[in-house]
């Protein structure tokens, strides 16, 4: 099914094409989305299974909306065209990576940060309202995900340390053989979507608010797990090691040993003196 569609692919892009446009207008976007403190982890091969954890939490949530919006309007004009879902669709994958990671009952351990829920509000208030816009949103996610798929799986199969390829299938796009050449299609696809002027300034500026949805969400994850590695540093304070723990106990007591030893002194003294 791909190789057909990616003949349609050969066409010229011009600055007026809506892939070229959504990609400038995102540009500085892309930037601020790779410096997060998440994804700087992941880019240094520092991402820890806590983090891809609570990450395939939010990407649980946010994908359940965008798929269950593209999937009720498919045959929107604006939609059918860049409508994928044998090739993209993520959300069994990730359900698959919840159930290998948090095991049968993992629905019932979800967690997001409020970011994520206005993500997925935006989502379904769109899909409603302006189902033209699921474009700019469908790209941000996955053009993004097809970009950085191989790399990003390798990262975290060897920074968590996984054997196989268990807990990874979110990167992984069997229907898809060539990235390359589907982003392609996948742009001439985006390009024949029909809109009015009015409807394409939405799309972009949506686009741009797809990116910084995305940003809000990784900052707040990262605060989540600041907020745990604090915790458990106190925990491991109060519960710490004997050495530890005789430290800081012994500190006043000690204080209160000198001063009485101070004063038995300065009493011995003037007893002599007497
Ligand atoms: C680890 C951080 C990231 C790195 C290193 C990274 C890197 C890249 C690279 C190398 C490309 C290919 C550029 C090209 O083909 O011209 C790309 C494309 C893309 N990335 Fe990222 N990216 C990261 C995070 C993100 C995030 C968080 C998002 C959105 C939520 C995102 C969205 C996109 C999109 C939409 C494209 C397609 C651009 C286009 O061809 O129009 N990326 N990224």
């Amino acid at each position: 099914m791909e190789t057909k569609k990616t003949q349609a692919t050969s066409e010229q892009m011009t600055d007026t094409d809506l892939s070229e446009q959504i990609k400038k207008v995102t540009k500085d976007s892309h930037v601020r989305a790779e410096n997060t403190e998440l994804m700087l982890s992941f880019q240094r091969g520092q991402v820890t299974l806590q983090q891809y954890k609570l990450l395939l939490c939010s990407l649980y949530e946010i994908y359940q909306a965008l798929e269950e919006e593209l999937d009720r309007n498919s045959n929107h004009p604006n939609v059918a065209p860049i409508y994928f879902p044998a090739e993209l669709a993520r959300l069994e994958a990730i359900e698959k990576d919840l159930e290998y990671f948090y095991g049968r009952d993992w629905r019932e351990k979800i967690v997001v940060p409020a970011a994520t829920k206005r993500y997925s509000h935006r989502l379904r208030q769109i899909g409603k309202e302006n189902p033209e816009f699921l474009v700019a949103h469908a790209y941000t996610r996955y053009l993004g995900d097809l970009s950085g798929g191989q790399v990003l799986s390798r990262i975290t199969q060897k920074s968590i340390g996984l054997k196989g390829s268990e807990g990874l299938s979110f990167f992984a796009f069997p229907g898809v053989t060539s990235p390359n050449l589907f982003k392609q299609l996948y742009r001439s696809r985006m390009n024949s979507v029909e809109l009015m002027e009015e409807q394409r300034t939405g799309v972009l500026e949506e686009a741009v608010r797809a990116f910084e949805l995305n940003i809000q969400v990784f900052n707040d994850l990262q605060k989540m797990l600041d907020v745990t590695d604090n915790k458990s540093q106190n925990r491991s304070l109060t519960h710490s090691t004997p050495a530890q723990t005789l430290q800081i106990q012994t500190t006043p007591l000690l204080r209160m040993l000198l001063g009485l030893l101070v004063a038995v002194a300065t009493v011995s003294v003037g007893l002599y003196a007497f």
